[in-house]
């Protein structure tokens, strides 16, 4: 499906990524992972087409994403930023139906088709009730929740995601991991998704890349990569990686940034 090689990418002189390596399977759900600034946007946004990588390749289906028009990219790949553009002057549903516009030709209008497709993105994610409500007026989790709706209604083979739970309370958070595994189950769709909660990436990943000052610290299945050497070599923290009865993966628990602390017992004791 994707297939990057030897990535490097700079912005001016600063080196952010150095030889990547990377192949996700079509059906597959890959999370990056990594500290702040490790380069995981900037690695998505060479995914997507919008930075163009100094060095290596990148092949979408066997061809080279640099010989693809934007549309063709647009047509197999949907992306979504971390913080959205602001948009004025625009209600839920249109800025969901932005997500057809790779599918139309020029001067098309929207088919029945076409409005379907919007009205199942609206559906998918509980948010019927706001569909004429202006996108500028909505909380910061109801705005994430419009553009995730709007990459849906893009309805490519490959979905890229950065960040997609910023903004959500735990519930929306959940809902928007199980539409993740819905995407891969009901739809056979690939998604390369940036999370930040390690648990996260636990619950819906087949495969995790660790990225660390802009090289693959580590990659392979969560339960291999996310543990508690990797933790304080990628973090610098202390975390139990735990089992927890009834819990069907495995959690992280941080303990600290100093070894043997409990912070808890020592205000109690
Ligand atoms: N447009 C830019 N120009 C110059 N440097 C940039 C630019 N965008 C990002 N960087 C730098 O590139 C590095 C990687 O940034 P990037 O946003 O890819 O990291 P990240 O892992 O996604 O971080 P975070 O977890 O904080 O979102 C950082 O040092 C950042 O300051």
């Amino acid at each position: 499906m994707l297939e990057v090689h030897q990535l490097d990418f700079a912005y001016g002189k600063k080196r952010v990524l150095h030889q990547i390596d990377l192949q996700a399977q079509p059906g597959e759900v890959i999370s990056l992972l990594g500290p702040n600034g490790s380069g995981k946007s900037t690695l998505l946004r060479n995914l997507a087409g919008l930075l163009k990588p100094d060095a290596g390749t990148i092949t979408l289906r066997g061809d080279p994403l640099k010989k693809l028009g934007r549309r063709e990219i647009a047509r197999q790949l949907s992306f979504l930023p971390q913080g959205q553009e602001p948009v004025q002057h625009m209600n839920v549903w249109e800025l969901v139906a932005r997500g057809r516009s790779p599918h139309q030709r020029a001067g098309w209008m929207m088919n029945s088709q076409d409005r379907e497709t919007v009205q199942w993105a609206l559906d998918y994610m509980a948010l019927s009730h706001l569909a004429h409500r202006n996108v500028a007026d909505l909380s910061g989790g109801e705005r994430q929740r419009a553009w995730i709706a709007m990459v849906l209604a893009q309805d490519t083979q490959l979905v890229l995601l950065d960040e997609p739970v910023t903004y959500l309370d735990i519930k929306h958070q959940w809902d928007v991991l199980e539409v993740i595994q819905d995407l891969k189950d009901s739809f056979h769709k690939t998604v390369i998704t940036v999370f930040h909660d390690l648990n996260h990436a636990m619950a819906v990943s087949d495969r995790v890349y660790l990225l660390r000052q802009g090289e693959v610290f580590a990659q392979g299945p969560p339960e291999t990569v996310i543990t508690h050497s990797a933790m304080h070599d990628a973090y610098g923290i202390h975390a139990q990686v735990c089992r927890v009865q009834h819990c069907c993966h495995p959690v992280v628990v941080p303990a600290g940034i100093k070894p043997g602390k409990c912070r808890r017992n020592k205000a109690a004791g």
